[in-house]
């Protein structure tokens, strides 16, 4: 938005131009006084002290590594590190620190000891200096007396310099610093492995917990198959969301948002749960509520998920039984065919996730998957109780066109799309088929007769079963259905 490599020259002369001016001031200043006299001595003298202080015009920041409390990591420290490691690449930079964890996706890039950085900010020029006080040196600077060696060594003091004229003070301290904080929050987001949480379980002392790998899955806006006006929509309501937080408070609401996908098998609704954390950059946490036995593991599973992530209750009309528990209920008020311990209540679990969990945490997103609407508890379809309602629908010519491009790598038009296309109007058929049919071949023309292959045995499925006559009750029919 405001920095681009083209501007960067102009802070790095301007800070290139002081540093020449108070190196000719000093060399001045000795000339001076080995060969000027003394009234013409003090009148030039005068006169560079003027050069000299337009250079003290500077203010500096000091950003230390520790907190001013001397407890606790100085999170603008944090950000900095992390700001300036995109913005390394200037033509003064001389040495870089590079490493890399084997639990890092990418190379971490950091300054080293005493390089510079100019940055430049709505036209304001500014250098950062990168700076460590080894331990001797802050001794020596500190007492010096002698017993201050023999006690422990004090650590290496890093931190950063931010120097720019004083007159844009307040705009570097109450705009360019919130925009640096929040640049590095989203590199941290970029950078960051995502997490899949599933129940793992200790049965032998009867406790469930979250089990963490790392979510790798692909699927991303792009690669989903779907109507566009529909995708864009869930997009831009994500994008709402993330925005709100000074929204959900006012209104004194939890910052929660509930997604129902509903469609049939193989439409998607797993691979759009991916997309969605993928691009809010938020981990999963997924809940097998058929793992579950008591509403008070239910509690306790959900107090341990963490902010910013996506809650996930797949098939949540089958995963367990408990819609319409209320009707199963013999005359004690206990559950006939389940165990006894079994306690988990479908009404526990909406009123634990809409009330007290919700409102300890902030940036949740909770979402519900079936393939049967119609089986839904009224309890989930009232409205206010999921925001969105989507479904995942067959598959359409047009979103067949963006599977073709995805696994085919084509964008152009195809001899066999025109008859692809009358066929997607009659036949029934999931991304997740012609996926598999588009995964056969990597060959364009082999690639799409297989979908036009399927979508005709599927038509011909359809024209036999229209031509099947139910026979009146009683007789033998010998129907296929
Ligand atoms: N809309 C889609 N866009 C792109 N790929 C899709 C889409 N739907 C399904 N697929 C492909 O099919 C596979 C299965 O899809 P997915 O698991 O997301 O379906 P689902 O709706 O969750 O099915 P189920 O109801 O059985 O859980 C995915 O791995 C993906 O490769
Ligand atoms: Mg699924």
């Amino acid at each position: 938005m405001y920095f681009s490599q083209a501007q960067m020259p102009t802070a790095t002369s301007l800070f290139s131009a002081y540093a020449s001016l108070s190196a000719l001031a000093m060399l001045l200043r000795s000339i001076l006084h080995d060969f000027i006299p003394n009234p013409i001595r003090n009148y030039i003298f005068s006169l560079l002290q003027r050069l000299f202080n337009h250079r003290s015009n500077t203010l500096t920041l000091v950003i230390e590594e520790v907190n001013s409390t001397g407890i606790g990591r100085n999170q603008v420290y944090d950000s900095a590190e992390v700001y300036l490691s995109t913005k390394v690449i200037t033509p003064s930079t001389e040495r870089l620190k590079i490493s890399k964890s084997p639990k890092d996706k990418s190379l971490t890039i950091r300054l080293e000891k005493g390089e510079e950085i100019d940055d430049l900010f709505d036209n304001i020029p500014l250098r950062w200096r990168f700076l460590c006080m080894e331990p001797e040196k802050q001794r020596s600077s500190s007492s010096g007396n002698d017993d201050d060696l023999l006690s422990s060594p004090a650590p290496v003091t890093r931190y950063f310099e931010l120097t720019f004229d004083k007159k844009f003070k307040d705009k570097v301290i109450n705009s360019y610093m919130p925009y640096m904080l929040a640049k590095s929050k989203s590199v941290i987001d970029k950078e960051r492995t995502l997490k899949l949480c599933t129940l793992g379980s200790r049965f032998s002392c009867g406790n469930v917990y979250w089990d963490t790998i790392n979510l790798e899955h692909p699927s991303t806006f792009e690669t989903l198959a779907m109507d566009t006006e529909a995708k864009t929509a869930i997009m831009e309501d994500l994008d709402r969301f993330v925005k709100r937080r000074e929204f959900y408070r006012r209104v004194g609401r939890a910052w929660k948002r509930g997604y129902l996908l509903h469609g049939p098998p193989g439409t998607g609704k797993s691979s759009l749960i991916a997309a969605m954390a993928n691009y809010l950059r938020f981990d999963i946490y997924d809940l097998q509520l058929g793992n579950l036995i008591k509403d008070s593991d239910l509690r306790r599973l959900l107090l341990a998920t963490a902010n910013r992530s996506v809650l996930v209750i797949e098939d949540i009309d089958c995963t367990i039984d408990i819609q319409n528990r209320r009707k199963n209920l013999n005359e004690n008020g206990q559950f006939p065919n389940k165990p006894p311990e079994v306690q988990l209540t479908l009404s526990g679990l909406l009123n634990f996730i809409d009330g007290l969990w919700s409102s300890c945490g902030d940036e949740r997103i909770i979402v519900f998957t079936t393939n049967h609407m119609e089986k839904l508890d009224p309890a989930l379809l009232r409205p206010g109780r999921m925001d969105m309602h989507i479904h995942m629908s067959y598959l359409t010519f047009q979103s067949f066109k963006i599977l073709v491009s995805n696994y085919l790598e084509f964008e152009g038009q195809h001899p066999l799309f025109d008859e692809i296309k009358g066929l997607f109007e009659i036949v029934e058929v999931t991304p997740a088929q012609v996926a598999e049919e588009l995964m056969r071949s990597e060959d364009v023309d082999e690639a799409l007769e297989g979908v036009l292959k399927l979508l005709k045995t599927k038509k011909e499925m359809i024209d036999n079963k229209d031509e099947i006559v139910v026979l009146p009750e009683g007789l033998d029919d010998g129907v296929i259905d």
